[in-house]
């Protein structure tokens, strides 16, 4: 699977200039043969927080307008990163998974929202995991500060996700947080992860991008860069088995051990 992460700049409150800096680059990636491509966090609206009640697409509707007409034409999945949502009078951060067919695969919103940013005062959580396949591949999907919860993504390691996409807008000034954790999620599940940041600044922080793409074993097939662009990788799927027979940790776990 040939993988694209558009590292994107958001433009803070303006979902139609977004919608179309999107679009330009999931067109510019499909022509690339692009597999599945990849958007951060938030990319309609940015953290405008205080201006969800105008901006979040209702139910969703345009995003998975743009996203099933965009993968149908040209044949390709999308991991729709995550929108602003306003559904039932709440508002979430949203990921819509459209696979190449146009068949919505997945819909799942952040379970765990990040308080530093304020998240939590203005959006609701989601309640459920996020397991989907993308050309009969089994993967999983979370959201940003998702990441810092190991026993979120080995749920969805267990639940037989092989690779895991994560969006997010991490700033600049915990990037290597970010760089350490993803490595640790691929090499402790000994899945790919696919994580796109974005780039660009908005009222509170700045965003230098380092998306990464790493194999199980903790190859990194993209990382370090901080420009706006498209990163691609291709994923040689059975690594996973090639690593998990080396080491066979999901078989050798004490599950009666944990959580005491
Ligand atoms: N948008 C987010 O969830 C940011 C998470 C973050 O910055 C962190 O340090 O965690």
């Amino acid at each position: 699977m040939k993988v694209a992460c558009i590292q994107m700049n958001i433009i803070l409150g303006e979902p139609d200039q977004n919608y179309e800096i999107a679009q330009k680059n999931i067109i510019e990636a499909a022509n690339h043969q692009a597999d599945t491509i990849v958007l951060p966090e938030m990319w309609n609206t940015g953290y405008a927080l205080d201006q969800l009640d105008e901006l979040a697409d209702k139910n969703g509707e345009k995003t998975i307008e743009l996203l099933t007409s965009l993968a149908k034409t040209y044949h390709v999945n999308i991991v729709g990163g995550s929108v602003a949502t306003k559904k039932n009078g709440q508002f979430f951060n949203t990921m819509y998974v459209v696979d190449r067919f146009g068949n919505i695969t997945a819909e799942y919103d952040k379970a765990h929202l990040f308080k530093l940013m304020d998240e939590h005062k203005f959006m609701s959580a989601g309640q459920k995991v996020n397991i989907f396949e993308l050309d009969g591949v089994t993967c999983g999907g979370v959201i940003c500060y998702d990441l810092r919860f190991p026993e979120w993504i080995r749920t969805h390691a267990l639940k037989g996700a092989n690779i895991m996409f994560i969006p997010a807008e991490w700033p600049k000034k915990r990037i290597d947080h970010w760089q350490l954790l993803l490595q640790a999620r691929a090499v402790e599940n000994q899945m790919f992860v696919v994580a796109v940041n974005r780039v660009g600044a908005d009222q509170n922080n700045e965003f230098n991008g380092h998306s990464m793409v790493i194999a199980p074993w903790g190859e990194l097939l993209v990382h370090d860069q901080t420009d706006a662009g498209i990163f691609y990788a291709q994923l040689d799927l059975q690594e996973i088995d090639r690593v998990r027979k080396t080491i066979p940790i999901f078989q050798d776990r004490r599950p009666e051990l944990y959580f005491e």
